[in-house]
C-alpha cells in the first residue's frame, strides 16, 4: 500500500485526478469503478477541469460505481445516481449506456449477483476510487460484512446514516438499506485509489496504516491484501500518524 500525504482537499483531487487521468490515457476504454461522497466531489470537479481543457475523452470508458441506496427513486436528488450526474457525467462525453450504478429498485441476491456479473461482461475494473467511511467502511461494506463477499444489500449502521443526514433534510429521511459492490468485488479491481480527508477519518486512517490482517471488524483492512493500493490522504486526515515521508 503506497501512502501519499498532499495538503488539503483540493490538492487531493488533483492528485487522485492525475491517477486517474493516466489509466485513461494508457486504456481509453478503461473500466473506472466510482465513488460518491464528499471526499471525491474535488476529483471529479479536476477531471471535468481536464476535460474541459485538455480534450480527454470518455467516449470509450465505461464506469461502475459502488453502491446506491435501497429504495430512493433514482431521480431523487440524493440518490448517487443524482450525484454523479450533478457532480461529473453531465460535463463529460460519456456516452449513457456506459455508465452503470447498482439499481435502487432491484435488490433481490439474483440482481446483485447480476452486477457482479456485469463488471465482469465489462473485464473487470481497471482502476477502483474509493472514500472511506469513519468506521472504515469502504463502499457500503459496514463492520462485519464478510471480506469475500459480492455485490449486496447492506442494513447501513447508525452511524453512516447520521454522517450521510447532511445531504437529506432529516436524519429519518436517510434510507436505511443500501446495495453495494462486496469487498470481494473490490479486491477484484487492478488497481484501488482510496482518497481520504478530514479529521473525522484519522482514526480509520490510523486504524487502517496499523492493519497487519484483514479482519471484518475493519472493512479497510481488507485493502491490505491487494497488491496494487493507493492511498491519498490530507493533512488532517493523517494528523494521528508519523509518516516518514510524503
Ligand atoms: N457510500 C459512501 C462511501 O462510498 C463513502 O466512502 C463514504 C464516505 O463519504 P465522505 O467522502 O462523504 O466522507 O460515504 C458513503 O457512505
Amino acid at each position: 500500500m503506497q501512502i501519499v500525504a498532499v495538503k488539503d482537499k483540493r490538492e487531493l483531487g488533483r492528485k487522485a485526478a492525475k491517477v486517474i487521468l493516466e489509466v485513461i490515457h494508457k486504456k481509453p476504454d478503461a473500466v473506472l469503478g466510482l465513488a460518491t461522497g464528499g471526499t471525491p466531489e474535488e476529483t471529479y470537479k479536476e477531471l471535468v477541469k481536464d476535460h474541459r481543457e485538455n480534450g480527454t475523452s470518455y467516449k470509450a470508458v465505461r464506469t461502475v460505481n459502488l453502491d446506491e441506496y435501497v429504495g430512493i427513486d433514482p431521480s431523487d436528488p440524493n440518490s448517487y445516481h443524482s450525484y454523479m450526474d450533478h457532480n461529473f457525467f453531465k460535463y463529460i462525453d460519456l456516452p449513457e449506456d456506459q455508465h452503470f450504478l447498482p439499481d435502487s429498485l432491484a435488490t433481490t441476491d439474483h440482481d446483485c449477483a447480476r452486477y457482479d456479473d456485469l463488471i465482469d461482461s465489462l473485464g473487470g475494473v481497471d482502476l477502483q476510487l474509493l472514500g472511506i467511511g469513519g468506521n472504515g467502511h469502504i463502499g457500503f461494506n459496514e463492520p462485519g460484512t464478510p471480506l469475500s463477499i459480492g455485490t449486496h444489500v447492506v442494513q447501513l449502521t447508525d452511524s453512516t446514516r447520521k454522517a450521510n443526514a447532511r445531504y437529506f433534510s432529516s436524519l429519518s429521511e436517510v434510507p436505511e438499506q443500501a446495495i453495494t459492490m462486496g469487498i470481494g468485488t473490490i479486491l477484484k479491481s487492478k488497481k484501488v485509489l482510496l482518497i481520504v480527508s478530514g479529521e473525522e477519518k484519522a482514526e480509520a486512517m490510523y486504524k487502517l496504516v496499523r492493519s497487519s490482517v484483514p479482519e471484518s471488524g475493519f472493512p479497510a483492512s481488507a485493502l491490505i491484501q491487494h497488491p496494487d493500493v493507493t492511498v491519498i490522504a490530507d493533512r488532517s486526515a493523517l494528523s494521528l500518524i508519523k509518516l516518514n515521508k510524503d
